[in-house]
């Protein structure tokens, strides 16, 4: 069997999709993308593909080697995300020759169903309780939501109420009916992280996220020894490499890779492993469409320490499509109690409309993240 064309596809909301066609029909798909950077990592995908193209889809190990080793320079946001789009549809590929879900192809399923959560209360955290009462009438009563708006590197009181008052009036009304974890979304420094962890403790949130931004990643030990809240991070790092920091230096509980951004399957899958040597637990980070979070619950089934899955419906990302509307199989896809079932479907169980994403890409939108700026008019982390 031999690789025989890769094309990608820009769609509403933000997403890209990639089709890799073989000599023998049977066809693969994969989601690589930044979020803001689509073009970017589009051009990335076709300046790897000459490592794949015309070779056996088969020889996923090696094909991602040389993809990663091969042009020299290596690893951040751009090329790793191009690289998991690629990885992810020759698993697709190769879970469709064998007939089988990828991840019996990784061993076999270690639980029966996944925990999920959803998003709510947008960039600028408000209706939370809203949001939150209509998703709990469908059984959902695990949920994450932004902790704050734009904080400076030292803030006021104030603006730390303001963060504490939300979260406080969510145990107020419904107790400990609820988890909810808090993504401080890179948008907080880590004095105010200290302060706030501080002020959040009482309300014993399932975590926090992005307490500072992976770059500060040296304050993760630090600040995980002024607090009883675990702390959450990995969305913003994209290998083995990068997160093998991490383990040495501690503080992080829960680790986010994204299966769309550090180098799909057959790097995410050595990630958890190495979280569980260190007792770590693995929540996937995917804010992302359908083919992203089937590559995430592919490894999710097979991790002993996956706790929590993130999952796009309903995020305040998707205007212009929801995470099932390219979709041709979404019962599979269905939430029981905020549970999802494995994908049963052979590949990565996900059954791609490609006359809704060929039409969808004809009228893509440039999705960028809105550039913040602090009161002085000083840039401010989104
Ligand atoms: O936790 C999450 O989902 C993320 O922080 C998410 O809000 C961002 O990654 C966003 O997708 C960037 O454009
Ligand atoms: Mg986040």
């Amino acid at each position: 069997m031999k690789i025989t064309e890769i094309s990608t596809y820009r769609v509403p909301p933000r997403w890209m999709f990639l089709r890799m066609e073989t000599d023998e029909g049977i066809v693969g798909w994969g989601e690589p993308v930044i979020e803001g950077k689509a073009r970017t990592v589009e051009t990335a995908v076709h300046e790897l593909a000459p490592y794949v193209m015309g070779k056996d889809p088969l020889r996923i190990n090696d094909l991602w080697q040389a993809m990663y080793r091969g042009g020299f320079y290596r690893g951040g946001a751009i090329l790793m995300s191009a690289i998991a789009g690629i990885d992810q549809a020759l698993w697709d590929i190769k879970g469709k020759v064998l007939g089988v879900p990828v991840y019996e192809l990784l061993g076999g399923l270690v639980r029966d169903r996944m925990k999920t959560y959803s998003w709510v209360g947008g960039d600028r955290p408000a209706d939370i309780m809203a949001a939150m009462r209509t998703l709990m009438e469908g059984g959902i009563s695990t949920f994450k939501m932004n902790g704050t708006e734009e904080l400076a590197i030292i803030d006021s009181s104030a603006r730390i109420d303001a963060a504490v008052a939300r979260i406080a009036q969510i145990r107020e009304e419904f107790g400990s009916t609820v988890e909810f974890g808090i993504d401080f979304h890179g948008r907080v420094a880590a004095p105010m992280a200290r302060v706030l962890l501080r002020e959040l403790e009482p309300f014993r949130p399932l975590f926090v996220e992005e307490p500072v931004l992976a770059e500060q990643a040296e304050y993760y030990p630090r600040l995980a020894e002024s607090t009883s809240i675990p702390l959450a991070a990995g969305e913003r790092m994209f290998s083995r490499f990068e997160f093998k920091h991490v383990f040495e230096r501690g503080g992080i509980s829960i680790l986010q890779p994204d299966l769309s951004h550090a180098g799909g399957i057959t790097e995410c899958v050595k990630i958890a492993a190495m979280a569980e040597a260190y007792d770590v637990a693995l929540a996937p980070h995917c804010p992302l469409g359908p083919v992203a979070l089937a590559a995430c619950l592919q490894v999710d089934f097979v991790s002993h320490n996956a706790v929590l899955q993130e999952q796009s419906m309903g995020i305040h990302y998707n205007k212009g499509a929801e995470l099932l509307d390219y979709v041709r199989n979404p019962e599979d896809f269905q939430l029981r109690d905020g549970y999802i079932a494995p994908l049963p479907k052979p590949g990565l169980g996900v059954i791609v409309d490609e006359d809704k994403v060929m039409a969808a890409s004809r009228n893509a939108p440039d999705w960028r993240n809105p550039l913040w700026r602090y009161a002085d008019g000083s840039v401010a982390e989104w």
